[in-house]
């Protein structure tokens, strides 16, 4: 009698295999029970046997790469039992939390969904912070043109600006309840003058502040715990009966100033002074984080609830490292859980990266490269793009991470396009190997980076490895959702391939 190989189940294959895995012929035993199944029939021929054998062999094979596969199979389930650990680096600033937001967003949407109604208080705080910043401003130069001192020739300003400032004066008592309600870790940070222009060989800190004063949270209280703060608040409210709560009061405050921030934000004289401030040297309030001036009709009104942009651009610094957590809740990686560390980016915050390096699977660098004529915040003397070269050197040098998988992030392309755009300001200044023979315009300035942050992944990494680079604006959610799709297929592998699967 023959035996049935080649159309048996996958599993007879197996259990075939391990019941006789070597060369079929000797391993028969008269005493076997299969022994009158499994033994060639006596009248067999040459021929027959050499097609025998072949079948034999040829299943063997099969019922080999089959156990292969069941192998490799339960190693890669054991791997998906393990997170996947992806590390956010990049100074402050570069979009770290940002890209985060947009992971969040692609992958987790009912984790999103749940923290919506919390980012309110956010942008309200970015929106007031910058609202005051102009009155600082407009303060200032009306002090200076009442005591006749401003060099400067004199912005049109009216009694109209004096009525403003008063009208909206409530809005600082807004801005000091939302930071105080945002929890005990928020702080504020040391004055740190944002794009403020650095010089191209000496310091060239900017006198005038543009930006609004920061905001954060520490990452012992947390964002999420803030937000669960915000969210029992909302329950204590709504069990009490409904009475009026700090954020219902601060919404109510900015709703019934909408017409006067509109005013203060349109008004000639407003944008005339803050084009002295820095517009002319290409730096643009508009461009800073979390600025919501230009929405004002859209968030100044009693029921606002935030869109996706509206949380994806609103401005939390983050202190410390903050771990969040995902479960891939559709597709092929459902259930597949990863972690993400998103860190503080400041200089006095990076000591605290290097625990996290061991175990990561991947890290997400983010270099912003239109700051190339900016200085970090914490440190007028320092260039941000030079700093980033510098961090990326230590990140492709460390030890530790020689087998981890850097992905690079060359981010705010639209904030560098728009810069270059303008015209008055050279890439070549601030960059003196860039040369004379390229062009001023990002095509080119990307392209130069590109090979830029290879060269250095390749001199200074420990061991070869593979170069991985987007160009990102991590506030646009539809492009950043396809890059994030790339990212994380190519993570994936990695993280598989290390079951020794692929
Ligand atoms: N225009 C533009 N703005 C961006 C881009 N990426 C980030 N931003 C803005 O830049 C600000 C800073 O981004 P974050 O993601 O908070 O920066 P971070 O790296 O987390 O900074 P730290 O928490 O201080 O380390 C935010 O308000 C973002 O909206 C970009 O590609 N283009
Ligand atoms: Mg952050």
């Amino acid at each position: 009698m023959r035996r049935k190989l080649v159309s048996s189940p996958t599993t007879t294959y197996s259990s075939f295999t391990s019941l006789n895995s070597t060369n079929f012929q000797p391993a028969l035993n008269p005493n076997d029970p299969f022994y009158h199944f499994l033994a060639p029939p006596a009248d067999e021929t040459p021929e027959q046997r050499f097609a025998r054998e072949q079948s034999e062999s040829d299943a063997r094979q099969m019922s080999e790469e089959i156990d292969e596969n069941l192998r490799a199979e339960k190693a890669v389930r054991r791997r998906r039992r393990k997170p996947v650990k992806v590390l956010l680096l990049g100074q402050s600033e570069s979009g770290k939390s940002t890209t985060l937001k947009n992971f969040q967003l692609t992958y987790a949407p009912k984790a999103w969904e749940e923290t919506r109604s919390s980012w309110r208080s956010v942008v309200q705080l970015n929106l007031c912070r910058t609202a005051n910043a102009i009155l600082d401003l407009l303060g200032e130069e009306m002090k200076l043109q009442s005591s006749a001192l401003s060099s400067s020739p004199s912005l049109r300003l009216s009694d109209a600006h004096r009525v403003l400032c008063l009208r909206l004066a409530p809005l600082r008592h807004v801005q000091r309840a939302l930071e105080a309600r945002l929890g005990p870790g928020v702080d504020e940070a040391s004055p740190s003058p944002i794009g403020s222009p650095v010089g191209t060989s000496s310091s060239v800190a900017s006198s005038s502040r543009l930006d609004p004063q920061e905001f954060f949270v520490r990452s012992n209280s947390g964002w999420k715990a803030a937000f669960e703060r915000l969210r029992g608040e909302h329950v204590r409210t709504a069990m009490a009966g409904g009475v009026q709560t700090d954020d219902e009061e601060s919404t109510r405050v900015i709703a019934g100033r909408r017409e006067e921030l509109g005013q203060l934000w349109r008004d000639d004289a407003v944008q005339e002074m803050l084009e002295r401030r820095g517009r002319g040297r290409g730096l643009r309030l508009e461009d800073g984080g979390g600025f919501f001036l230009d929405d004002i009709d859209r968030i100044a009104v009693p029921d606002y609830v935030p869109s996706d942009d509206d949380i994806v651009r609103a401005r939390l610094r983050t202190m410390g490292v903050q771990e969040h957590r995902f479960v891939f809740e559709r597709g092929s990686e459902q259930g597949q859980e990863w972690l993400m560390y998103d860190v503080g980016g400041t200089r006095s915050h990076r000591a605290a990266w290097a625990p996290f390096f061991d175990d990561t699977n991947a890290i997400l660098f983010l270099a912003p490269i239109s700051c190339f004529d900016e200085a970090l915040a914490e440190d007028s003397r320092v260039n941000r793009l030079e700093d980033s070269f510098l961090l990326w050197k230590a990140v492709c040098a460390n030890k530790l991470l020689a087998r981890t998988m850097l992905v690079l992030f060359l981010n705010k392309c639209d904030l560098l396009e728009r810069k270059l755009a303008m015209g008055n300001v050279e890439f070549r200044r601030y960059v003196p190997s860039y040369g004379t023979e390229r062009k001023n315009d990002a095509e080119s300035v990307t392209k130069y980076l590109k090979q830029k942050f290879r060269d250095m992944s390749k001199q200074y990494s420990p061991e070869p490895r593979g170069f991985y680079v987007h160009l990102t604006s991590v506030i646009d959610t539809k492009a950043t959702a396809i890059t994030l799709g790339a990212v994380r297929e190519g993570i994936l592998r990695d993280h598989l391939r290390g079951a020794d699967f692929l």
